[in-house]
Order: C-alpha cells, then structure tokens, then sequence
C-alpha cells in the first residue's frame, strides 16, 4: 500500500513531468486562461522568439480589467490606454489562434467567472493564468494558481511551468453556518484567524461540513480569496455539487467521456490518515457576518463588533500599521461598525460577481430604496450572469431600487477602468482586497457579502443583516 495523500498531492503527482535533484518540477498544464493585463509582453517574447502557442486549445483569452462597464460595448472604448490593450489581447489572440471572447461577446466577463461558466475548469486539472486570483478554480478541485508574465509566456511556449512544491494545509469549517452568514463571511474570518501570511508555503484545502454545504458559488468565493491568505492555491474536493454544476456547461465532457471523467473525479479527495502540515479548525456556527475595517483583508470584525484599537497590539510595527490603517480609513477606535456611513456600493467582482450573489443581494433589496446618500452598483461578473439575472428580473428589482445595472467586467473591484471611488469615499464593496488606493486614490474600502452590501445601501450604513426585515 502506498502512503495516504492529501487531494493536493494527488493533482501534483498526476501532473509531474520532471523533477529535478532539489525538488523542482516541470508540471504539465492542462488550462492557461489568459486576460489582457498580463499577456502582452508574454505574447511578444512569443513573437520575438518565433514561437508557436503550443496548445491553443487548452488556452482562453478574454478581456475584463479594462472593459468600460457603462458605454454600449459597439460605440467601442473609449479610454486610449483601455483600449490599447484590448485590442492588443484580441490581435494576440488572432495571430496565435487562441480562443477570444471580445467585450462583445455574450460569454466575456471576468477571466475567474467565465473559466468555470464554460466549463473550460474541471477536477483534477492543473489551472494557471496570470492573475493572483486564479485560486478560484480550486473550488472544483483543481489545482489552480496566479502566474506571472514570464511565465504565462513559458506556459503558452510549453505548457508547463516550473514549480517547486507546496506545504499541504487543512483549514476544516465544521458545523452549519447560522441564516444570514455566507461563504465570504467564512473566508474572511479564516484569514482575520490566520492573518494574510497565514498560508505562505502552503496549498489549503478546505474542508468540513460547512464547506461541503456550499453552493459551487460559495466555494468560488472561498477560495478565490485563498491567496488573500498567503497560500499559493486553495481546493475543496469535487462532489455531487460540483458534478451537477459543470454536468451541461459547454465545454464539459460528454455522453463516454463524461462517465470517463466522473470515475477518475471521484477519485479525487485526500485520503484517510494523509499528512497536513498545518491545520486550522473553525466552528461554522459562531461565525457573524462580518466587515473589513482596515486596508488589509485580515482586518475584520463582526458587524455586532467596533473599530478596534491598535494600542491593544504588542508588536510595534504591527500597531503602527494598523494606526495608519485606521488614519486612511478615517476611522476612529471604538465606533460601532453599524455606525458607519458609506457613499458607494459596489456588488460584484471574481469573489462574488456570480448569479447566486445577484439574487441573494436582490432579496434584500425588492421593494427598497437605495438611501439618498449612497450610490450603488451591481455589475454581473459576466455576460451569461446578466443574461440569467435579466430572465429572472433581477436587474428590474435592482433598478427600481436605485441600483445602477451595468455590463460585465472587474469594475470597480481595482481602480484600473473608468469605475473608480473618490478621494475619501467611502465602499461597502463585495470584491477580496482593500489595500490603499485599490478602489481609487484615498478611496476606503469595506469588504462584505453581497447581502451585507445590499443592506448597507438601503440603510447607508452597515446593518446586521440578521436583523433585516
Ligand atoms: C491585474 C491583475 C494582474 C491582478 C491580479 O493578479 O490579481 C488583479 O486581477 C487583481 O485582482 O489585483
Ligand atoms: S474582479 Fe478584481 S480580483 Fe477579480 S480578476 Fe478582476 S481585478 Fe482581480
């Protein structure tokens, strides 16, 4: 008998085509998902070098971060810079014979929504494309990671890349989540638990009767924060719930080769007795909805807590970090978070842009107003998620409120397009980071649920939505 394996030992050992003497790797790449920030310096060494992509099929372009979420995506983009690499990424695409979804097409959207929508992220797969929060795709029990240029330009030269291995982590959320508390409530709480280094070194796994009670969605936006946590990937193993979602996605197998692949998908979990090297154990049902309070994603407390005070921390660098954190927030020690204010909302974003989020956020918001105060957005983290939201009349709901409806792209989730807040705004925002400047220069960022952020827009402040009525 072999020893036992964890699931994340498992993808590693399938997918290992050299190993060298110190333990580096080669490890073959099943999925390169490709957006227009990090390819075209790659897509030019290709060029320069005379270079083919070695498996077009195996790579998906598509373009999110720059897309404006206002205009009529056929007047064209306006914003040179924008606009520069968009068209870049579509003639990349063209000259190299990758697969392309233009802001134009009905399946374009944020790169991490669009993967599993498509059915393009399956089990057992080694995923990789050129953005940190590529972790997402782990919720199939997938190996899935951000890359950099260097090496999203080896990946489309190779379809390998060069990979040392990770620690293995457990982080189990046991017992059932209390009404009202979401999947992001338990991501954030994990890294406020383990704080943003918590993961270094380590691949997690995800685990526990809280985390299999999840939604395919839910699991997305646990993991795709995994790497807000430090750790390289994250991964829940594949289930019912995870076969039932990819079962008709366009790009999933089919009729022999679907029976083929669910026999070797349910191969994929850690075994009994498999070393972890670090494990970290949360209690589902203490867990509150919570808020960011400061520019860091560790920065978290219940919607029931206060702003805490850094002079309560012992390591000096720490507590001066977090002062100047609370100074940027403009937030002072003690103030009940159900007593701040916001200005904007923005519900969206690869962390929870999806369709269970719109109508979860829909809910709370039908037959309410968005106070007078705030503005508010929701922008569907794809094509297909605004067509499925329009069917079920989310986006009336929304827009009767007040909410603003816009196309899809990542949006205000990173000041990189024309959605950006203000000097001093303050955001109840659905997306995974609140560094300085992320949502726009001094912009503050609060991280939340997607429930959390509608209450807060009807109310035009945070509300424990437990008590929601
Ligand atoms: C622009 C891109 C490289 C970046 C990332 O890697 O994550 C972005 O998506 C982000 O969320 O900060
Ligand atoms: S939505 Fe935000 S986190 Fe996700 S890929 Fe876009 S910028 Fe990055």
């Amino acid at each position: 008998m072999s020893a036992p394996r964890t699931l994340y030992d498992k993808i590693w050992d399938d997918h290992v085509v050299s190993e060298d003497e110190n333990g580096t790797c080669l490890l073959y790449i099943d999925r390169h998902l490709v957006h227009e920030v990090t390819s075209p310096q790659a897509f030019e060494g290709l060029r320069m070098a005379g270079r083919k992509v070695r498996a077009p099929e195996k790579t998906l372009a598509v373009v999110d971060h720059n897309v404006p979420t206002t205009a009529d995506r056929h007047e064209g983009i306006k914003n040179e810079e924008s606009r520069i690499q968009v068209e870049a990424l579509a003639q990349n695409a063209k000259d190299f014979g990758v697969e392309y979804y233009s802001e134009k097409d009905i399946r374009q959207g944020i790169v991490h929504i669009v993967g599993p929508e498509q059915g393009f992220t399956l089990p057992g797969m080694t995923i990789v494309c050129g953005d940190s929060h590529t972790s997402t795709h782990g919720a199939f029990g997938a190996l899935a990671h951000g890359i950099g240029t260097s090496e999203v330009e080896h990946v489309l030269a190779t379809q390998t890349l060069v990979q040392k291995k990770a620690k293995n982590m457990l982080v189990r959320v046991d017992g059932q989540l209390p009404p009202g508390v979401t999947a992001k409530d338990i991501i954030l709480a994990i890294i406020g638990e383990i704080g943003t280094a918590g993961g270094t070194g380590h691949v997690i796994e995800f685990a526990g009767e809280a985390i299999r009670s999840l939604s395919m969605e839910g699991r997305m936006t646990v993991c795709n924060m995994t790497i807000e946590g430090g750790a390289r990937a994250g991964l829940i193993a594949p289930d019912e719930t995870t076969f039932e979602y990819i079962k008709d996605k366009p790009r999933a197998p089919k009729g022999k080769a679907w029976d083929m692949a669910l026999d070797y998908w349910k191969t994929l979990k850690t075994d009994e007795g498999a070393h972890f090297d670090k494990v970290v154990v949360l209690d589902a049902a203490n867990l509150p909805p919570i808020v960011s309070w400061g520019s860091s994603p560790e920065d978290v407390v219940s919607v029931q807590g206060a702003v805490p005070n850094p002079d309560d921390i012992q390591d000096e660098t720490k507590r001066a970090s977090k002062w100047r954190a609370l100074e940027y927030m403009g937030l002072k020690p003690g103030t009940r978070m159900t007593d701040i204010a916001v200005d904007r909302v923005f519900i969206g974003s690869c962390t929870n842009g999806r369709i269970e989020d719109l109508r979860a956020a829909a809910k709370v918001v039908e037959g309410k107003k968005v106070a007078s105060t705030v503005s508010a957005m929701i922008v569907p983290g794809s094509g297909i998620v605004k067509e499925q939201a329009e069917a079920e009349g989310l986006d009336k709901i929304f827009k009767e409120a007040g909410f603003e409806w816009r196309e899809p792209g990542c949006s205000m989730c990173l000041a990189m397009n024309d959605d950006r807040l203000k000097p001093g705004e303050r955001c109840a925002s659905t997306s995974n980071r609140n560094f300085e400047g992320r949502q726009g220069y001094k912009g503050r960022t609060h991280l939340v649920s997607p429930t959390m952020a509608a209450a807060a827009a009807v109310a035009g402040h945070f509300v424990d939505i437990r008590d929601w009525k």
